[in-house]
């Protein structure tokens, strides 16, 4: 548009503007069909910034060349396509482009000077020349910093985005057994209510409590204990169907939300979860230990608190345990 302007006025030749236009076009189009058609999308930089901005300096310089008369505008647009590098390019990119600036120009007034040196005098192009000289690689610097802020920043976040990753596992997951902890297992119980708002389907919910844990820990050791509850929770993980959650209540208990279930549906599922215990190497490394656990089952009512529907389960495992332990009780 600025040479179709320059050509009107009369600033410009137009065989020169045309052929400039024709470069212009013909690039750009090449760069566009490269994007469009996704020959790009490997390249580490798809939308082919650094080539664009080489481009555009070069025909800058071309433009300068053919503009004797606009020919000041040019370093003043180089400038701003260096800016754009802040944007996109890393720190040492953009001070390179400066650099591709200053030399493009040096060149380019360079040969002009000495083609047509009635058009282009040699001690206003020496002006021509420094001015920018100075100047863009000043730009190159501002826009290298810039990247680095902007690189910082993305690294800063990217942390950041770990840690708050770090920080909800911490809050939600039990750190031994890597089970979702009790204040995750309230989350998800209200997700479920929510999510099944017609209170037609029937939530039953399972306290286990591991029979005479601390047997082992008193007779193999804390640390053999641990190893117990995890594999435990490993067991009982495999047992469970999509959508059932089992959380680590606190110390040997757990905690089983089962969504669409009967209680006696409820009961099955601790009874294949019981079998799957049955085998002593499931239990630890050392094949010597054996455990079973309790369980007391309850079916939510529609619109309970749910610190009542807790309450049975709490009772229903009470009541297992006194009626022997290995079982599972409904109330
Ligand atoms: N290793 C280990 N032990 C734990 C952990 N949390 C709780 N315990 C132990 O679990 C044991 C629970 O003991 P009790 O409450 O007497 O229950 P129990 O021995 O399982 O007996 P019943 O529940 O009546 O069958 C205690 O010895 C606790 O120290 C843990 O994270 N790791």
């Amino acid at each position: 548009m600025l040479e179709a302007l320059a050509v009107w006025m009369g600033l410009a030749s137009w065989v020169q503007a045309s052929m400039l236009a024709v470069l212009i076009i013909v690039g750009q189009c090449g760069i566009y069909l490269a994007i469009r058609t996704g020959r790009t999308k490997g390249f580490k930089d798809p939308a082919l910034t650094l080539m664009q901005m080489v481009f555009a300096i070069v025909v800058l310089t071309l433009a300068y060349a053919i503009n004797p008369s606009a020919r000041g505008l040019m370093p003043m647009i180089m400038a701003l396509v260096l800016v754009f590098g802040a944007f996109i390019l890393p720190p040492a990119r953009c001070w390179q482009l400066g650099w591709l600036s200053v030399f493009s120009l040096g060149i380019g007034i360079g040969l002009c000077t000495w083609q047509a040196p009635h058009i282009f005098e040699p001690r206003i192009e020496l002006f021509h020349f420094l001015l920018p000289a100075l100047v863009l690689p000043a730009i190159a610097k501002l826009a290298a910093q810039l990247s680095a802020l902007r690189i910082k920043l993305r690294h800063q976040k990217d942390a950041l985005g770990l840690a708050l990753g770090k920080v909800h596992e911490l809050a939600t997951r039990d750190e031994l057994t890597g089970l979702p902890n009790r204040r995750h297992f309230y989350e998800l119980w209200d997700y479920e209510l929510q999510r099944r708002h017609d209170g037609h389907t029937t939530l039953c919910i399972c306290l286990l409590d591991i029979d005479h844990f601390k047997h082992i820990n008193d007779r193999y050791g804390h640390q053999v204990g641990d190893e117990a509850l995890r594999l435990f929770a490993n067991i009982l993980s495999t047992c469970l169907r999509a959508g059932d959650v089992l959380a680590r209540w606190g110390g040997e208990e757990f905690m089983l939300l089962l969504p669409d279930t009967t209680p006696d549906e409820a009961l099955k599922i601790l009874e294949r979860m019981r079998l799957a215990c049955n085998t002593p190497v499931n239990w630890s490394s050392n094949p010597t230990i054996q455990a079973t656990f309790s369980a007391g089952v309850t079916a939510q009512i529609p619109r309970e608190e749910r610190d009542e529907t807790i309450a049975r389960a709490d009772a229903a495992l009470y009541a297992a345990k006194h009626q022997g332990r290995n079982q599972a009780l409904l109330r």
